[in-house]
């Protein structure tokens, strides 16, 4: 196999820093991670193995991820580490090689807090409050200076780590712009670019300076593939590129021909390994977790959500469906229990703190309103656990996914395939995942509350054989295309 290089933002583990200065590392949250570490292998939490515990499990010298460090503590790791290889330093990264750049602190904020999570992902998933943002004025040209050079710092590590004719499958908004910057230092090598989330459609990506579009479509279009987790996402891209002056879109054939340079768009989804998402949620953590949640819900029926506190994933009308829900179906009450994880998020966004906050006050309402001395009808969590979330999932009736836009929602596929009850879900039409789940979940337009309110009805009202007989065709959906098959396919792509 010839060498391949991955590049994302956020890698397969970060740190926190004790006040000793010692390391610990976690498994870095969130789908981008879960994708890919299924493909590269799974780091453990807990301990650090900084001191040469890792795994036991040699690090694949034909794969190298390079990622950012995203905080202090990932600096510390990254400086203590031979040239940011944190696999070289003994860290448990799950089997990868794992170079972490320590890019200026400034910059990284500049470019993964003002451009990428406040400017691309509110485009790509049609978050703005258009009357107000956004508003692009000298200070947004000097955070677009710091994404520029944050992805030429990308393309830097990539043009000296990769050996001649390698693959390079770099991830994301973030690094939209690394593409066509690596072709320009390394034009030997074959480069993938893949977006994890939604693409805008041409008149909302018009929100963005003119210069700004034109370069993140160049930057892409710097890749031979383009890859997309569904048709959707691809059909938008291909029409925004028809739109580049100088660039000739083919439909049908899904290239685009730019500059002399074809790039070819292709549709991977991205599903979960069945069975060994099934052997993570056989472990003592998840087992221990499960049975003290299952004390705390008794022989109620289960409702279940999992997500970030991210605003697209549209936790607020999801609880206040839940609440709907209580008020026109009261014989609910003291017979269902609504489990909402909302684990922390890009917390140095004002608007994720304001979001979060707003999540507590909504939970809190609802409790106060329809709690009693013998049933709590909500219990939200706000904090990244892992193997508490595979223990949900296994006692879930009903799971809840109601996102605004999403690229395509792991969340959705894990669930019924851990599910031991045999989970009926209420799922977003807006979720990359509907076009895979739709025919067996009960799909919801997310904005529409009181439908969601009554599919939650629907779900809970479901006959046993009927939703175990769903249950059943959703984790055959969810299964169809583990991690391994979706990264092989861009990497063949590439041939
Ligand atoms: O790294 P963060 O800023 O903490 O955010 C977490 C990840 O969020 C997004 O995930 C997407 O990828 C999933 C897998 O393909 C997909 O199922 C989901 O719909 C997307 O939202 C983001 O795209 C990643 O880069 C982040 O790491
Ligand atoms: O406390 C938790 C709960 C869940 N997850 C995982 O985070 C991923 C979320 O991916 P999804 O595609 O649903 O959305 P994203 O957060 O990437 O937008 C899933 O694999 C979850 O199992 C996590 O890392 N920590």
């Amino acid at each position: 196999m010839s060498q391949v290089l991955v590049a994302s933002n956020r890698g397969p583990v970060s740190f926190s820093l004790s006040d000793g200065g010692a390391l610990t590392m976690r498994r870095g949250g969130g789908g981008l991670v879960s994708g890919l570490a299924g493909v590269t292998g799974t780091p453990q939490d807990g301990p650090d193995g900084e001191a040469g515990e890792a795994s036991g499990r040699a690090a694949d010298p034909d794969v190298l991820w390079v990622c950012a460090a995203l905080g202090d503590a990932d600096r510390t790791a990254a400086r203590r580490a031979p040239e940011g290889r944190l696999d070289l330093a003994g860290h448990d990264t799950g089997g990868a090689a794992v170079r972490m750049l320590d890019i200026p602190a400034s910059t990284f904020h500049r470019a993964y807090n003002e451009v990428a999570n406040s400017t691309l992902w509110f485009v790509h998933h049609l978050l703005y409050d258009t009357p107000r943002r956004p508003h692009f004025d000298a200070r947004a040209r000097r955070d677009w200076q710091s994404y520029e050079a944050y992805n030429a710092a990308f393309a830097d590590a990539l043009a000296r780590d990769a050996a001649p004719g390698a693959k390079a499958a770099i991830q994301d908004y973030h690094l939209s712009l690394a593409p066509r910057l690596l072709r320009e230092r390394r034009p030997d090598l074959r480069i993938a670019h893949f977006s994890h989330t939604p693409w805008a459609p041409p008149e909302y990506f018009r929100l963005l300076p003119d210069d700004i579009g034109e370069q993140l479509l160049l930057g892409v279009l710097g890749a031979d593939h383009a890859g997309f987790l569904t048709e959707r996402w691809a059909s938008a891209f291909l029409e925004c590129c028809a739109l580049l002056p100088g660039a000739r879109v083919d439909r049908e054939a899904r290239t685009v021909a730019c500059g002399g340079h074809v790039t070819r768009v292709g549709v991977h989804g991205l599903g979960v390994d069945g069975a060994a998402l099934r052997e993570r949620a056989s472990e003592p953590d998840v087992v221990e977790r499960a049975r003290a949640l299952s004390e705390q819900v008794g022989d109620r029926q289960l409702i279940v959500r999992i997500d970030r506190t991210e605003l697209s994933k549209n936790i607020v009308r999801g609880l206040a469906a839940y609440r709907e829900l209580l008020v026109n179906h009261p014989e609910w009450r003291g017979r269902v229990v609504h489990l909402a994880f909302a684990y922390p998020s890009r917390y140095d966004l004002p608007e994720y703190r304001e979001y979060t906050a707003e999540v507590r006050r909504i939970a809190d309402q609802i409790v106060e309103e329809f709690g009693t001395a013998a049933w709590q009808p909500l219990i939200l969590q706000v904090n990244d656990d892992y193997p508490r979330s595979l223990a949900a999932y296994g006692l879930a009736d009903v799971l809840l996914v109601n996102p605004i836009r999403d690229g395509m929602n792991l969340v959705a596929k894990e669930g019924p395939v851990l599910s031991r009850r045999g989970c009926a879900l209420v799922l977003s039409r807006e979720a990359g995942a509907a076009a895979e789940l739709g025919e067996d979940a009960l799909v919801v337009n997310p904005y529409d509350v009181t439908q969601t309110a009554e599919a939650l009805h629907r779900a809970l009202l479901m006959p046993r054989d009927e939703r175990a007989a769903r249950c059943g065709r959703l984790a055959a959906a969810a299964t169809a295309l583990p991690p391994q098959r979706w990264f092989a396919g861009q990497l063949a792509a590439l041939d």
